[in-house]
């Protein structure tokens, strides 16, 4: 970045010449090209020097929610219990607690975060923090400020100490006026949910900060995420996963969209698998620094099939919920997710019956395990 280090030197040498006898100058960082926010000039940054060959060490924020266990279980298989933090402002249950470190962190409060990445050494910051897309339109303050506010806090905070950051997006970060079979990587975005919103804006900002502060910033656009140990926290497509727990526990199921909505779905495990190979991919093998993931895409009729080959007496009934209903008719159908497959070789595991299986054998040995206690 010629122009920025340029640009920054030019600064420095007004600011020395200026002759401001107050002591320790405030300067924006961002104008010695290290982080954005307003530090003291003579602030010594702890910005932890990564060796490749070490094991990183890493935060998940936001890590309560539905991805957030299996990420740092998956995270502390590879590079060790202790190494791996979790955290929320939630309080954890007790098999959370005790299978790793667990940490509360506030995303709205910048000085706890930065006292966490601090102290801890943190070199990798997975995001998961965030109000997703029916939550969010049920508290656009909140949603914002969680989503957009928070965003803000963890990038200056990942920019100043030289951090990789990994942010998950969605697609809801498209909107009706998007090709939505199949939703390419660059297209036209223009979501109409606060959720969407935000997201959109993180992708352009962890962009931007790559190219302006040279953040590692990484970002893969989830589709719908499907799991059987873990409750999804009030998005479009969490109706894919109550059917599961409907279809064991009273054979009955109510879908809140439509019978013919289709939208791409992927189980957990391939969308954890694709978030610790980008975040390992070498940084040449990055074209871009949002990619879209796929795996399958179904309507709630097909899954309601799929499930009944495993459930025959499934009775399955369809009560529309107007917001979800509006929120997934703009969502993509089908994403398009080549560059992820040519740039760093994402391969999924799971299609439709091997997820439907999987999500069977998981909760139907969890309740075997039930009805023998
Ligand atoms: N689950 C999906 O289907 C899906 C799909 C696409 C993208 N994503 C993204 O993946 C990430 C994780 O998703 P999830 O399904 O686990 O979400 P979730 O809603 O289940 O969990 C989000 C967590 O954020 C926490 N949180 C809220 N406010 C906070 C604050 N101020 N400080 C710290 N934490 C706070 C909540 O307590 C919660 O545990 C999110 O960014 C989401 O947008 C998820
Ligand atoms: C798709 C995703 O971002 C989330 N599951 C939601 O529906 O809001």
């Amino acid at each position: 970045m010629p122009i920025v280090k340029n640009l920054s030197r030019a600064v420095s040498q007004l600011l020395q010449s200026s002759g401001c006898g107050c002591g320790i100058s405030i300067v924006p960082v961002r104008c010695i090209g290290v982080s954005p926010r307003q530090v003291a000039s003579d602030a010594s940054f702890h910005s932890v020097s990564f060796s490749e060959s070490d094991h990183p060490r890493v935060l998940i924020t936001g890590g309560l929610g539905q991805l957030g266990v299996g990420l740092a279980k998956l995270l502390r298989k590879r590079f060790g219990k202790n190494n791996v933090i979790l955290s929320d402002i939630r309080k954890p249950a007790d098999n959370v607690f005790y299978s790793g470190p667990f940490i509360y962190a506030d995303i709205l409060d910048y000085k706890n975060l930065r006292e966490i990445v601090v102290n801890n050494r943190i070199t990798w910051l997975f995001h998961y923090s965030a109000l997703l897309s029916a939550v969010g339109e049920a508290n656009v303050p909140l949603a914002r400020a969680v989503n957009i506010t928070g965003l803000h806090n963890v990038l200056d905070i990942a920019a100043e100490h030289n951090l990789r950051l990994f942010v998950p997006s969605t697609i809801g970060a498209f909107g009706p006026t998007s090709p939505r079979d199949p939703t390419p990587d660059l297209c036209i975005q223009r979501p109409r949910t606060i959720y969407g919103v935000s997201k959109v804006h993180a992708e352009l900002m962890g962009e931007y900060y790559h190219y302006r502060y040279g953040l590692d910033f990484r970002c893969l656009r989830y589709p719908g995420i499907i799991s059987a140990d873990s409750q999804p926290g009030g998005g479009t497509t969490d109706y894919a996963v109550q059917i599961f727990h409907d279809a064991i526990k009273t054979g009955k199921f109510q879908c809140n969209l439509k019978p013919d909505t289709r939208l791409p779905m992927m189980y957990i495990d391939d969308c954890l698998k694709a978030t610790l190979e980008v975040m390992e991919a070498p940084a040449e093998a990055l074209s871009m620094r949002t990619y879209n993931i796929s795996a399958m895409s179904f309507t709630p009729e097909e899954l309601a099939q799929e499930v009944q080959k495993h459930v025959p007496e499934l009775q399955v009934t369809y009560n529309v919920d107007e917001v979800r209903q509006a929120i997934a008719d703009s969502w993509p159908m089908n994403f398009d997710d080549r560059n992820a497959r040519r740039d760093w070789g994402w391969k999924h595991d799971y299609d439709l019956p091997e997820l439907v299986t999987t999500m069977f054998s998981f909760l139907g040995s969890d309740s075997r395990i039930a009805q023998a206690n």
